[in-house]
């Protein structure tokens, strides 16, 4: 059968304001919608709350004010194991890789299904293939300081889909490297989106990757007001 809920919008913002203290709104009434299995850049000037929004997005942070609704369920309505089983739909990437030096790249991408009590046995092989599929399949035993900048992301990548979630949110994932690797990081990002039906939202500066992601481009403007624009309309990010 079927199941309805991967029906349901993975990501919906309403009427949802965000303040850090008094006068000190980042987000204001931002109303959005990101449409399972849908592909979703979110541009906008450095500060007008693109990272806010995200963490929002991956429940690190909850609004002050309105809804989010992550695959129809109602977030403000859950309690800690809710949001927490809720949180394991969603896989995210940080600019800053966030890797665990003591541990080789498998041993990185493996930790998400050691945590939640998986065993070695049932997982070892998802995780090799993972590592093969962004390429880094002869650097199982590395540890993070022997990786390059894309190496480390691909890694952070790997171990953002190892869950399987329904949703990957990334926060400027090609901050830190070149516009080569970039590219092969978009593709990447596609590729999950295209063949699993991943939801995917980045967040991102990056010009070269608003010009050839396709999707839809989200504008994030003076801290609060969402626009939606196709793409190559001359952003002015
Ligand atoms: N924890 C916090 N406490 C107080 N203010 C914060 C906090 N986090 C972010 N801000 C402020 O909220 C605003 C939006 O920040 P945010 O990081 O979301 O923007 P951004 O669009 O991601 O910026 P950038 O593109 O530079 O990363 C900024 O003015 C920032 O200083």
């Amino acid at each position: 059968m079927k199941n309805m809920s991967l029906e349901e919008p993975a990501v919906q913002f309403n009427h949802v304001t965000l303040s850090y203290g008094p006068e000190q709104d980042v987000l204001t009434q931002v109303s959005m919608e990101l449409h399972a299995r849908s592909f979703t850049l979110l541009t906008g000037p450095s500060g007008a709350g693109k990272t806010s929004l995200l963490k929002l997005a991956y429940l690190a942070l909850r609004p002050t004010m309105g809804s989010i609704s992550l695959f129809g369920v109602d977030t403000g309505s859950l309690n800690r194991a809710g949001l927490a089983r809720l949180r394991r739909r969603v896989g995210v990437v940080f600019q800053e890789f966030r890797l665990l030096d003591h541990l080789t790249a498998y041993e990185n991408v493996a930790l998400p299904l050691r945590v939640i009590g998986d065993s070695e046995k049932h997982y070892r092989d998802d995780v090799i293939e993972l590592l093969r599929w962004v390429g880094l399949g002869d650097r199982l035993e590395a540890r993070p300081e022997t990786l390059s900048g894309g190496e480390k992301q691909r890694v952070a990548i790997a171990r953002a889909i190892v869950g399987k979630p329904d949703l990957l949110i990334a926060d400027e994932p090609t901050g830190n490297v070149d516009p080569e690797m970039s590219e092969r990081l978009l593709r990447l990002f596609q590729e999950l989106n295209k063949r699993l039906g991943t939801t995917v939202l980045i967040a991102t500066h990056d010009q070269n990757m608003v010009d050839n992601a396709g999707g839809e481009v989200l504008r994030l403007a003076d801290g609060s007001v969402m626009h939606q624009v196709s793409k190559n309309k001359g952003l002015i990010l």
